[in-house]
């Protein structure tokens, strides 16, 4: 049995229905409600935990009437008002000893849910499952997509922008360790290596294997395994063929077992107390004819198993 070393065994579900931080149609704020229609909170009272859950947020309330780009970035006061929410909530569960579980949504989300998270437990780390580093900063974004730039925020290197001032969580460097990418822009390489952040690519997962390329992960971010962690899952960390149903999917991934010996290893920890599942698309048959029934069923229901073994489900 796992020993929880900072929460009871209860979970706080934080539904964020939310797509404003990229720019395509394809239902990725439909997400949060799929995962819920397949039974979470029932799987997860089935592992024994306690379960609250929020309802989901009507996040597109907050949408402002006038939201220009700055720079490049789009719908910068949307996104940070969205997350700003999302962190305050986050925060709420934390404090009550729940472990947060935040459901997207697009990825700009974890600026809100990682902030949130740091405001309750200043010393946790992050370990980021993804195809993509989302570390770019208002200055090298190509994209403007918000979903793209989180990290960057998170650090403290993507400068004043105006509306993000609530932004004050610093994230250091060394508290950031990466796993599953492939599809980084040359201006987000420059960034990890010049703040030497631990990343292992798909590369490192083929060269060592899974299993020990957690253990390095955690080892760097968390060597004496005494500090929370908060697990940013992108479900297009894992392969199109496991996940098809994402909005920026990138072959080469994680393999089913792989995605979940992750979360089995995290949970073994008893450090757990945030965890986000995101990019979890809905798409509409309409627009994306090529995304089936099967495909949305396989990557939802992967989403939720991936929770469950966050939350302690074992093979044996
Ligand atoms: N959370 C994600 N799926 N992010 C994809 C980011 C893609 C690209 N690097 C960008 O900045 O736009
Ligand atoms: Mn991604
Ligand atoms: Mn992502």
């Amino acid at each position: 049995m796992v020993e929880y070393k900072f929460v009871e065994k209860k979970v706080g579900i934080i539904g964020c229905p939310f797509n404003g931080g990229q720019h395509r149609n394809i239902g990725v704020e439909k997400g949060p409600k799929k995962l819920m229609e397949f039974g979470l909170i029932e799987q997860l009272e089935e592992l024994e935990w306690g379960v609250e859950f929020d309802g989901h947020h009507k996040l597109n309330e907050l949408r402002p009437a006038e939201d220009p780009n700055i720079g490049k970035l789009k719908k910068p006061l949307y996104v940070s008002r969205v997350a700003e929410t999302v962190s305050k909530a986050v925060e709420s569960h934390l404090k009550r000893k729940q472990v947060a579980l935040t459901l997207g949504g697009d990825h700009s989300l974890a600026l809100g849910t990682v902030s949130g998270t740091l405001s309750v437990y200043p010393d946790a780390c992050l370990i980021w499952v993804d195809a993509h580093a989302d570390i770019n900063t208002p200055e090298t974004t190509k994209s403007g997509n918000l979903h793209g730039c989180p990290v960057s925020f998170l650090l403290g290197i993507a400068g004043k922008v105006p509306g993000f001032e609530w932004v004050n969580k610093i994230l250091s460097p060394d508290r950031i360790a990466y796993i599953g990418l492939r599809d980084v822009e040359t201006s987000e390489k420059k960034i990890l290596k010049q703040l030497g952040i631990k990343a292992f690519s798909m590369h490192e997962v083929d060269k060592y294997g899974i299993g020990k390329v957690v253990e390095m992960a955690l080892d760097a971010v968390n060597p004496g395994r005494t500090r929370p962690i908060h697990l940013s899952f992108d479900v297009d960390a894992l392969d199109p063929t496991v996940a098809p149903s994402t909005g920026t999917p990138v072959r080469g991934g994680l393999t089913f077992r792989e995605g979940h010996y992750i979360c089995e290893a995290i949970h073994e920890t008893g450090c757990l107390v945030s965890v986000d599942m995101m990019e979890v698309a809905v798409p509409d048959h309409e627009i994306y004819p090529d995304i089936d029934d099967s495909q949305v069923f396989a990557t939802v229901t992967v989403g939720l198993s991936l929770i469950r073994c966050c939350l302690g489900e074992t093979l044996l």
